[in-house]
């Protein structure tokens, strides 16, 4: 296995208990994929499992989207970096200064204890499940979700985070925009053959891969599968091709 390219997986534990996901994890054992704990096991195994997953030897993505006032954003970041996770996100519709507060609240933390190390901060442009209709008739941005998504990314370009989430499908045009080296997190993954959900804007692995995403992002299509490790396994490869 190519652990250079299994460290650019993103397995979602969207799961609503910590034993149900070390499940997954005990089947995954020794792939070096990066784990992203979200809403639904945050909210019920903490910030235990976070540390459970750090001893563990993973990366950790926390996604928790935050998306409040600067000083409750700053709070939450400082919070967060204390935890030691290695990425975590915020919603880039929070605007620039709210964006900015994210990065003062990881200044604070690591000012605090020398010891902790910078997280990455990402920002998410527009949902992957978001498609054009919901864009403009219900979030009420005009245009293209491209053109949204692009917006977003140079607005968390200029409050200095790291990157964004965005679907494969707009990789090029956030790179144009924004550089190279400013990250793409991508979810809405689907490979061939596995259910859709409730995602809209979605490619394959390899696809993904081969727009020049950074990291891409995939839950039900491992966590779901009968066979998890098999189908990461499967993802991996593709990556790899
Ligand atoms: O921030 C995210 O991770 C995220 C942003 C986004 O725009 N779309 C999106 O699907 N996600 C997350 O990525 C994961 C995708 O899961 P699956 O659709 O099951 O592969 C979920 O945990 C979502 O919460």
């Amino acid at each position: 296995m190519n652990n250079n390219i299994a460290g650019r997986l993103m397995v979602a534990l969207d799961y609503p208990s910590a034993e149900e996901a070390r499940l997954l994890i005990d089947r995954l054992q020794g792939i070096p994929c990066y784990m992203k704990v979200g809403m639904q096991l945050f909210y019920t195994a903490g910030p235990d499992f976070v540390r459970e997953l750090k001893h563990k030897g993973y990366s950790v993505f926390l996604d928790l989207k935050m998306h409040d006032i600067p000083n409750t954003v700053k709070g939450g970041a400082n919070s967060i970096t204390r935890l030691g996770v290695d990425m975590f996100n915020v919603h880039a519709a929070g605007g620039v200064q709210m964006m900015k507060a994210a990065r003062e609240g990881v200044r604070e933390a690591l000012a605090q204890d020398a010891s902790l190390t910078s997280p990455l901060i990402i920002a998410v442009t527009q949902l992957t499940s978001t498609d054009k209709q919901t864009l403009n008739e219900e979030i009420g941005i005009p245009g293209t979700v491209e053109e949204a998504v692009v917006h977003y990314a140079r607005r968390t370009f200029e409050a200095g985070l790291d990157g964004v989430v965005a679907s494969p499908l707009e990789v090029q045009a956030i790179k144009d925009a924004c550089g190279t080296s400013f990250k793409t997190v991508t979810p809405g993954i689907r490979p061939q053959g596995s259910a859709q959900g409730d995602q809209s804007r979605t490619l394959t692995p390899g696809e993904a891969i081969r727009r020049g995403t950074d990291f891409i992002v995939v839950g039900r299509p491992i966590t779901a599968n009968a066979d998890p490790r098999r189908a990461a396994e499967q993802i991996i490869e593709e990556m790899t091709l």
